[in-house]
C-alpha cells in the first residue's frame, strides 16, 4: 500500500510554469498515502483528461506509471493493468532507465496481485541487474521494498527480511527525500516479519520507531495501524491485555478521523481477542459490527472472516447449528472470491463442529474436501514453483545456447576470416606464380631468342668462319666441314668405275697480274674463277678457295674414264675465258693436279683425304714444273704402303714406280 515515485527532471528543458505545473501535480500525486488513494485518484483523472496529450513523453509515462500504481493500491487490478499496457506502449519510445525500471516493477505488482508470485520474483530478479547499477535511491528503495513484500506474501520471511534490511540501509536518503511515509511503511513491515518469525522484541523495536516517526508526522492513519500491530506483539507473548488495549486504541483512533479500514482490521482482531479470552456473547456483538463496517467497504475477505468468527461465536455459546450455517455462510463468501487459504481454515473448523455435534458422516466428508482443497493448494504452489524453476531453466538453456551461437558464430567468423585470408594468401601466391611464371616464361623466351639469335649468329659465324669472304667459296675449314659431313672414309665404297676426285688447282703467273694490273685485277680474277670453277659441279660437290690463288674441287661417283675429260674442260674453260677488268682483256690459265679418292694402297686400305690432297698438291706441282696450263692426276698405285704414300715425296714414288700418273695438257679439241 505505498506509492514510490521518482520525479523526472530534464536537464535540459528550461521549465515554463504550465511544465512546473505538471511537475509539482506529479510530485504530489507521487507522496499519496493509501489515506488519500479516493481523492489522489480523482485528481489523477482530471490530469488525465485534459492535460494529457499536451505532455512530454517523460511526463506522460510517469502520469501512466501513478495512474497504475494508484488503481494498483485500491486494489483495481484491471484498471491498473490498462493504464500499465499503454505504459508499455509508450516505453517503446522512451530510452530513461529509470522509467522502464517503475515500469518493470509495476509489471512484478501486477503479476503479484495476479496471484503470480513466482512470475513477479522473476520479472524482479531480471530487473536486479540494471538497477543495481542505477544511482536513484527512490527506484532502489521501490525494488527492495517490492522484492521484500513479495517474499513476505510468499511468506519467505528471511528473504523478505533481507531484502527489507537492504531497504533500510537507504533510510537516511529516504528522509532527506521527504519520504517519510515509505520509512514508516518499512519499519512497519520490519516489526510485522520480526514478529511473524517469534523475533517479538526486535519487532516490536520496529514497530515504536515507526509509531514515533508517526506520531512526529502527525499520520493518524499510519499511527492507528501501527496500534494493531503493537498489539500482535502483545497477543504472540501472550500478554491478551496488552493485545486489547493496543486493538482497541487502533479501533478509537479510527473511529476519531473516519477512518473505516483501521476500524474493521480493528474489530476483527477485537473479536479474535473476545473469543480467545472466551467472551463470546461480546465476541458476537464485535463480529456483528465488523461484517456490517465490511460490507460498507465492499471488503470482501474481511466479511467472511467476521461471519465465520461470528459462527465460532455462537456455536462456543451452544448455539451450535446457528454457528454451523454461519461459518458454511463464510465458506461459501471465501469460495466465491476464492480465498483458498481460509476456505481450508474454515473447513476445518467446521469439521470439528460437526464432529462435535456428532454428524461424523458431514465430518468425514469435509474432512475429505479439506484435505484435497489442502493437496491443490500444496500441488498449485508446487506447479508454480516447478514453472519458475522450469522458466529458470529455459533462460538458463537459453542463455547457454545463445552462448554456445554467439561463440559458434564467433568461430565461424574467425574460420571465414582465416579462410579469407588463406584464399588471399593462396590467391596472392597464385598470382606471384603465375606472375613469376610469366617472367621467367619471358626471361625463357628471351633466353631463348637470345639463344636463337646466338645460334643464328654463331651459326652465321660458323659459317663466316668456313667461308672465303672475297670470293664467296668455302674456306679449308669449310671443306674440312663438308668432308666430315660426307664422312668420306666410311661411306664411299671403292668401286672400279667410279670414284670421287680431289683437284688442287692454282692460277698461272697470278703474280704478274697483281702486279701488272694491280691487285683489284687480281681480286677479279680470284671471283671470275670461282664463278666458273662453281658453273662446274654439282649440288653435293664443291668448290674451295684452297689458298692464296689456290683452289681445291671435290668431284663425287665420277666415272674413271671421264677424269680427264673433266679436268681437261676446266683447263679450256679457265683458258678460253674472257677476264675483262676495266677495258683490260685478261688472259688466265691454271695448273692442276688431281687423285682419284679415296686411294687404295696395295693392300685395297683407303687412303685419308689428309694423305689424297698432299699427292694432288705435289701432282699440281709437277704440272707447275712441266710447264703450267695443264694437269697432272695420281692415277693408280702398285706395290705401295699408305704410309709410303704418305711420307715419300710423288717424285720419288713415282720414279721408284710405286705408283702411275697421268699428264693431261690443255689441248684444243
Ligand atoms: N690480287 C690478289 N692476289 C693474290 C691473292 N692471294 C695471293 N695473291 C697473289 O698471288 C701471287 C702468287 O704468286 P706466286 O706464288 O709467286 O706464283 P705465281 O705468280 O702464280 O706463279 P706460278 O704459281 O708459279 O705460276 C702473289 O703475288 C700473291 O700476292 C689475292 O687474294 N688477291
Amino acid at each position: 500500500m505505498f506509492l514510490f515515485i521518482t520525479p523526472i527532471i530534464s536537464a535540459q528543458s528550461i521549465v515554463d510554469n504550465n511544465q512546473q505545473s505538471i511537475e509539482n501535480k506529479l510530485a504530489k500525486l507521487e507522496k499519496t498515502s493509501p489515506q488519500q488513494l479516493d481523492s489522489a485518484i480523482e485528481e489523477w483523472k482530471k490530469i488525465y483528461d485534459s492535460e494529457f496529450q499536451q505532455l512530454s513523453l517523460a511526463n506522460k509515462a510517469e502520469l501512466l506509471i501513478i495512474g497504475s500504481n494508484m488503481y494498483l493500491a485500491r486494489g483495481e487490478l484491471a484498471q491498473g493493468e490498462i493504464i500499465y499496457k499503454q505504459l508499455t506502449r509508450l516505453l517503446t519510445k522512451i530510452t530513461d532507465l529509470t522509467l522502464k525500471a517503475h515500469a518493470t516493477i509495476l509489471e512484478a505488482k501486477i503479476a503479484m496481485d495476479k496471484g503470480n508470485s513466482y512470475k513477479a520474483l522473476d520479472i524482479l530478479t531480471s530487473l536486479n541487474l540494471s538497477i543495481s547499477s542505477a544511482d536513484n535511491t527512490q527506484l532502489s528503495f521501490q525494488y527492495f521494498s517490492t522484492i521484500a513484500f513479495l517474499h513476505y506474501r510468499m511468506a519467505e520471511y528471511q528473504l523478505a527480511l533481507s531484502h527489507y534490511l537492504k531497504a533500510s540501509e537507504l533510510i537516511p536518503l529516504m528522509l532527506k527525500a521527504d519520504q517519510s511515509y515509505n520509512v514508516m511503511e518499512l519499519y512497519n513491515m520490519l516489526g510485522l516479519i520480526n514478529l511473524d518469525i517469534g523475533k517479538n522484541e526486535k519487532g516490536l523495536n520496529y514497530i515504536e520507531k515507526a509509531i514515533k516517526l508517526a506520531q512526529e508526522n502527525g499520520n493518524n492513519e499510519m499511527l492507528a495501524h501501527l496500534y494493531i500491530n503493537r498489539g500482535v506483539y502483545y497477543r504472540n507473548t501472550g500478554d491478551i491485555d496488552g493485545w486489547y488495549k493496543n486493538t482497541l486504541s487502533a479501533y478509537n483512533l479510527g473511529v476519531k478521523i473516519d477512518y473505516p479500514i483501521v476500524e474493521l482490521t480493528a474489530l476483527t482482531n477485537l473479536t479474535d481477542y473476545l473469543i480467545v479470552s472466551e467472551q463470546y456473547k461480546e465476541a458476537q456483538e464485535s463480529a456483528l459490527l465488523a461484517i456490517a463496517k465490511a460490507r460498507q467497504l465492499n471488503a470482501k475477505r474481511e466479511e467472511a472472516m467476521s461471519i465465520g468468527n461470528l459462527g465460532m461465536s455462537l456455536f462456543l455459546q451452544g448455539l451450535k447449528n446457528e454457528g454451523i450455517i454461519k461459518v458454511e455462510e463464510a465458506i461459501a463468501i471465501v469460495k466465491e472470491i476464492e480465498f483458498r487459504q481460509m476456505e481450508s481454515m474454515m473447513l476445518n473448523s467446521l469439521v470439528d463442529m460437526y464432529a462435535d455435534i456428532g454428524n461424523y458422516k458431514k465430518a468425514y466428508n469435509l474432512l475429505r474436501e479439506q484435505n484435497l482443497l489442502e493437496n491443490e493448494l500444496f500441488n498449485k504452489e508446487r506447479e508454480k514453483a516447478l514453472a519458475s524453476m522450469q522458466n529458470k531453466l529455459d533462460l538458463n538453456e537459453k542463455d547457454r545456447i545463445n552462448e554456445l551461437l554467439k561463440r559458434d558464430l564467433q568461430l565461424k567468423n574467425e574460420r571465414l576470416v582465416s579462410q579469407e585470408l588463406e584464399q588471399l594468401l593462396m590467391l596472392s601466391l597464385a598470382s606471384i606464380a603465375i606472375m613469376a611464371l610469366i617472367l621467367i616464361l619471358i626471361f625463357a623466351m628471351k633466353i631463348k631468342e637470345k639463344n636463337r639469335k646466338l645460334s643464328v649468329k654463331n651459326s652465321q659465324l660458323k659459317l663466316d668462319s668456313q667461308k672465303d669472304p672475297l670470293t664467296g667459296l668455302s674456306n679449308r675449314r669449310g671443306f674440312e666441314s663438308f668432308i666430315t659431313r660426307y664422312n668420306f672414309a666410311e661411306e664411299n665404297i671403292p668401286s672400279t668405275k667410279h670414284s670421287d676426285a680431289i683437284l688442287i688447282m692454282d692460277i698461272d703467273h697470278f703474280k704478274s697480274v697483281n702486279d701488272t694490273y694491280g691487285h683489284s685485277a687480281g681480286d677479279y680474277v680470284l671471283k671470275e674463277i670461282a664463278r666458273i670453277l662453281t658453273m662446274n659441279i654439282r649440288d653435293n660437290e664443291i668448290v674451295v678457295r684452297w689458298g692464296g690463288e689456290e683452289f681445291l674441287m671435290y668431284f663425287r661417283d665420277l666415272n674413271k674414264q671421264h677424269i680427264s675429260k673433266v679436268v681437261n674442260r676446266l683447263l679450256k674453260h679457265i683458258s678460253q675465258s674472257k677476264f675483262q677488268f676495266e677495258q683490260q682483256t685478261l688472259n688466265v690459265t691454271m695448273s692442276i693436279g688431281f687423285i682419284y679418292s679415296p686411294f687404295n694402297d696395295i693392300t685395297g686400305e683407303k687412303l685419308d683425304w689428309e694423305a689424297c690432297i698432299k699427292l694432288a698438291d705435289e701432282a699440281l706441282y709437277l704440272s707447275k714444273h712441266s710447264g703450267r696450263n695443264r694437269a697432272t692426276g695420281v692415277i693408280e698405285s702398285n706395290d705401295v704402303t699408305n704410309n709410303e704414300l704418305r711420307h715419300t715425296p710423288l717424285t720419288d714414288l713415282v720414279a721408284t714406280n710405286k705408283i702411275n700418273i697421268i699428264e693431261i695438257t690443255n689441248k684444243n679439241d
